[in-house]
C-alpha cells in the first residue's frame, strides 16, 4: 500500500464525546495502517499554550551558547536538557543541523527509579529562564492529555478494549524535544534531521514552518504540508510492534530548512517496564515477526547509539546497551528497504 498525501482528521468527536466518535477512529485505523502519519485538527488544545511554549522556545535558543551549555543534556543521568548542534548523529550520517532542549515526565529528585539510576526517568534539568518551565510545562501537561485521548482510539481501532493500553500510562518516559533548526544560506545542504523512525508508541508534533518529509512505500519523499493548526501524528516503533506490522513506523526527515524553524515533538510513550510484543490477533502462522522489547530499555538504546555524550559513556563502560538492544533504524522496515536512511 503507498500513498500520494498525509491524511487531515478532525478529532473534534473525539475531544466531546460525540456520536460521530467511531467513523473519527476509523479514519485514525486507516491512516494508521496506510500511512503512519495523520494531521490532527479539532484537538482542542489552548492558541495561548502554543504561543507560549514558542516564546519560551525563542527566548531559550537566543541565549548564548554558555548559558544554554550549563544546563547541558550531557549533565544529566536522565537525558535531560541542552543538546547542542551535532550532539546527535544518526547512523553514518552527517550531523543533524538542530539543536534541542529535551524534557520529559518531570519526576521529584527523590524519585526511586531516578536514584537508582534509571537512565531516562526524574526531574527535568530546567534553565534559570523566567517564564520558562511554567509554559512549557502547561504544554506539556495538555498534549500529554490529547495523547491519552489518541491512545484510546488507537486501541479501539486495533478491535481492543479502549483502555487496553491505559494502565502502561503512569509514569511513562515522554519525551518532550523543543528544537530549533537555524536557517543559514550559506551552509552546505545538509538535512535539518536525518532519515529515521520514532521509539516510542506515536508523535505528536507541532511544527512552526513547513520542511518535515515522509517516505511512502515506494520510496518517495512525500511533503507533510505545513498547517497552523494542525499536529503531525505518527506511529512509533512500538505500535509498529503491538500490531505485528500492521500500524506503520514511517520513516521521515526533515529537509534542510528554507528558514528558521522550531518544531516540538512529544513522544507519546507507556511506562519504562512495560513489555512490547505483538499483540496475539496480529500474530498469522508465521510467528510474531518481531521480537519484544520493553518500552524504556528500547528509547535508551536507540538514544545511547545516537548521542554522542552516551556513546561516549558506553565506550567508557559507565553504561551499557540492554541485551536485546536493536541497532537504530530496524523499523518501519518497509520504508527503509525501498529508501535507505540518509
Ligand atoms: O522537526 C520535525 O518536523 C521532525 C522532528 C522529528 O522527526 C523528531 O524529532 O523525531
Ligand atoms: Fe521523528
Amino acid at each position: 500500500m503507498t500513498f500520494t498525501s498525509i491524511p487531515v482528521i478532525d478529532v473534534t468527536a473525539l475531544i466531546v464525546g460525540a456520536d460521530e466518535r467511531d467513523a473519527v477512529v476509523d479514519e485514525l485505523g486507516r491512516a494508521a495502517r496506510e500511512v503512519g502519519f495523520a494531521q490532527i485538527i479539532g484537538h482542542g488544545i489552548d492558541r495561548t499554550l502554543i504561543d507560549e511554549l514558542k516564546g519560551a522556545a525563542e527566548r531559550f535558543f537566543a541565549e548564548s551558547d554558555d548559558t544554554k551549555m550549563s544546563v547541558y543534556i550531557g549533565n544529566s543521568t536522565n537525558h535531560r536538557g541542552y543538546v547542542p548542534a551535532g550532539e546527535e548523529v544518526f547512523a553514518g550520517a552527517t550531523p543533524d543541523h538542530k539543536e534541542a532542549y529535551d524534557l520529559s515526565i518531570d519526576l521529584p529528585a527523590d524519585d526511586p527509579d531516578y536514584l537508582a539510576g534509571n537512565p531516562l526517568l526524574g526531574p527535568n534539568q530546567w534553565p534559570t529562564l523566567d517564564n520558562f518551565a511554567g509554559p512549557v510545562t502547561a504544554y506539556y501537561d495538555a498534549i500529554f492529555g490529547l495523547g491519552r485521548v489518541i491512545l484510546r482510539a488507537f486501541a479501539e481501532t486495533l478491535g481492543e478494549p479502549a483502555d487496553l493500553f491505559d494502565r502502561f500510562v503512569t509514569t511513562p518516559p515522554a519525551q518532550l524535544r523543543m528544537i530549533h533548526y537555524p536557517h543559514d544560506p550559506s551552509a552546505d545542504d545538509r538535512p535539518g534531521i536525518g532519515a529515521h523512525t520514532d521509539y516510542e508508541v506515536f508523535t505528536l508534533l507541532l511544527p512552526t514552518a513547513p520542511g518535515l518529509q515522509v517516505v511512502n512505500a515506494e520510496g518517495t519523499w512525500i511533503d507533510v504540508p505545513y498547517r497552523d493548526d494542525a499536529f503531525v501524528l505518527n506511529i512509533g516503533d512500538l505500535l509498529e510492534i503491538w500490531t505485528n506490522g500492521t500500524f506503520t513506523a514511517t520513516s521521515h526527515r526533515v529537509r534542510k530548512v528554507a528558514e528558521e524553524r522550531y518544531s516540538f515533538p512529544l513522544f507519546f510513550n507507556v511506562d519504562y517496564d512495560t513489555w512490547v510484543e505483538p499483540l496475539d490477533r496480529f500474530v498469522g502462522e508465521d510467528g510474531p515477526r518481531y521480537d519484544g522489547v520493553r518500552a524504556g530499555e528500547h528509547l535508551f538504546a536507540q538514544t545511547a547509539q545516537s548521542f554522542v555524550y552516551l556513546r561516549r559513556r558506553l565506550a567508557d563502560g559507565e553504561i551499557a546497551l540492554p541485551d536485546n538492544a536493536r541497532p537504530l533504524y530496524s523499523l518501519g522496515r518497509e520504508a527503509q528497504r525501498s529508501a535507505p536512511a540518509v
